[in-house]
C-alpha cells in the first residue's frame, strides 16, 4: 500500500455528510495529517464514530484516521464553520440548496474557505447544476470560485488506498489548484481543469447511463452490449453537454469517459445496481427503500429529461432510462425500441447552442 505524504501546512477541515463519500474524503484528508471535522444528521453516527472511529452507517470494516471528529446532529455552528480552511460538501444534490442556504449567513466574504463540491446530480425541481445553486444561495462571487472533485472514484477502493484519479476544476484555477494540493497523493492523483460545468454534466450524466448499463446486465445482455452503451452513452453525455455549452473534451477526462466506465462497469456502483434490479424485473420504489445509499442518476433522469427537452437534442439512451423509471415502461419492451431505432451517423456533434451555460454565466456576471 502507497505510503499518504504528510503535510506541511495542516488545514482545518469541515465535510458536510458521513455516507460513504463523505467518511471516505474526511479519512483521506485525515490521514494526511490535516485536522477534520465530519457533520452527520445522526447522533447514533456521532456518539459512535467519536468512540469508536468507525461508521456505522457506510464502510463499517473500515478504521477511521483519529484526527477526524464527527459533529451534529444540529447543524454546524457559525463559531466551527468560521474556524475551517476548507468546507467539503459530500451529500447529494437535492440536499445542497438546503444546506448552503444554512449555511451563508455563517460565511465570511472576506476570509472565505475554500469550498468543495462532490456531488454529482442535476437538481430535480430547477433543473440547476450546482454551480447554479451556489450561485443562488450563496451569490455569484463565491460560486466563482467554487471547486468540483469528480471522476471515478468508490469510496470503498479509496478507504483500501488504491490507485486512483481524479479532476478538480474550477472557474478559478488558483481554487482548482488549492484543492488538487489539498487531495493529491500517489495513490490519489489530481488533475486539474477549468470547465466546471462540463465536469458537473458529465458525472450527473454518467449515472443515468450506469442505470442502462445495470438494466442491460439485468435482462442477460453481456460485454457487446455494455461497450456499446459505454460508447453511445459518451456520444449522447458528449452532445448534450456540448449543447448545453460545456467543452466536448471535458467529456473525455476523468470525470467523463473515467466515470463512465467505471460506473457502467461495476456492480459497486449503485446506480449500475439500481438498473441491474430494474432489468431483473423489480421495482424501482423497492430498490430505493433497499439500496442503503443514494443513487443520484435516479433523480438526474428527470433534470435531464427536461434539459434535453429544452435543448432539443437526441438523447434515446437517457430517454429509454426516464421512460423506465417515470413513465411505468417495461425495461425489456423499452430495450427492445432502443434497438429498432435506424441506422444513423456515428458522430454527430454538430449541436448549435450553449444557451443554459451562456445564462449561467450572465448569472455569475461571466461572458458566456
Ligand atoms: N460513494 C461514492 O463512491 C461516490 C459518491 N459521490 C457522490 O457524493 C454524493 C454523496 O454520495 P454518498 O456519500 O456515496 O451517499 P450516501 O447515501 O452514502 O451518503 C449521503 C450523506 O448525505 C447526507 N444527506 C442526505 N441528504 C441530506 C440533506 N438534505 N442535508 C444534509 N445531509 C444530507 C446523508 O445523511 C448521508 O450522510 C453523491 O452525489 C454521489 O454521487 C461521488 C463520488 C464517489
Ligand atoms: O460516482 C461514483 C464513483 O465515481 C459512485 O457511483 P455510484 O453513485 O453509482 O455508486
Amino acid at each position: 500500500m502507497l505510503p499518504h505524504q504528510q503535510c506541511d501546512k495542516k488545514s482545518k477541515v469541515l465535510v458536510f455528510g458521513a455516507g460513504n463519500f463523505g467518511s471516505c474524503l474526511a479519512d483521506h484528508l485525515g490521514d494526511s495529517s490535516h485536522i477534520v471535522f465530519m457533520w452527520s444528521r445522526s447522533e447514533n453516527l456521532v456518539k459512535h464514530f467519536n468512540q469508536h472511529h468507525r461508521n456505522p452507517e457506510v464502510l463499517q470494516d473500515h478504521q477511521f484516521a483519529e484526527s477526524i471528529t464527527a459533529v451534529g446532529p444540529e447543524f454546524p455552528s457559525p463559531e466551527l464553520v468560521q474556524q475551517m480552511d476548507v468546507l467539503l460538501f459530500a451529500i447529494p444534490t437535492e440536499g445542497v440548496r438546503e444546506t448552503l442556504t444554512a449555511l451563508k449567513p455563517t460565511l465570511d466574504e472576506a476570509k472565505l474557505p475554500l469550498l468543495i463540491f462532490v456531488n454529482k446530480g442535476i437538481e430535480i425541481s430547477t433543473r440547476a447544476l450546482t454551480l447554479e445553486i451556489i450561485a443562488d444561495t450563496c451569490g455569484p462571487d463565491i460560486a466563482k470560485v467554487a471547486t468540483f472533485i469528480s471522476g471515478p472514484s468508490f469510496a470503498k477502493e479509496i478507504v483500501k488506498r488504491q490507485p486512483t484519479s481524479v479532476s478538480v476544476v474550477s472557474l478559478s484555477p488558483s481554487h482548482a489548484e488549492q484543492a488538487s494540493q489539498l487531495f493529491h497523493q500517489p495513490w490519489f492523483r489530481c488533475y486539474t481543469g477549468d470547465d466546471p460545468i462540463g465536469v458537473e454534466l458529465a458525472g450527473a450524466l454518467k449515472n443515468v447511463y450506469a442505470i442502462a448499463a445495470g438494466m442491460a446486465a439485468g435482462l442477460g445482455f453481456e460485454n457487446n452490449t455494455r461497450a456499446m452503451l459505454i460508447t453511445r452513452g459518451l456520444a449522447e453525455m458528449t452532445r448534450i453537454g456540448t449543447a448545453y455549452g460545456a467543452s466536448p473534451l471535458t467529456f473525455l477526462t476523468l470525470a467523463g469517459v473515467g466515470d463512465l466506465f467505471l460506473t457502467c462497469s461495476s456492480s459497486t456502483s449503485r446506480n449500475y445496481t439500481v438498473g441491474y434490479r430494474l432489468g431483473q424485473g423489480e421495482k424501482l420504489d423497492h430498490i430505493i427503500k433497499t439500496l442503503g445509499s443514494v443513487a443520484e442518476g435516479v433523480t438526474t433522469a428527470k433534470g435531464l429529461k427536461a434539459i434535453v427537452d429544452e435543448l432539443g437534442v437526441a438523447a434515446p439512451i437517457a430517454s429509454g432510462v426516464y421512460d423506465v423509471l417515470y413513465e411505468g415502461r417495461a425495461v425489456e419492451e423499452r430495450a427492445n425500441e432502443l434497438l429498432s431505432l435506424p441506422p444513423m451517423s456515428e458522430l454527430d456533434l454538430s449541436v448549435e447552442g450553449g444557451k443554459p451555460a451562456k445564462r449561467l454565466m450572465a448569472k455569475l456576471g461571466l461572458d458566456g
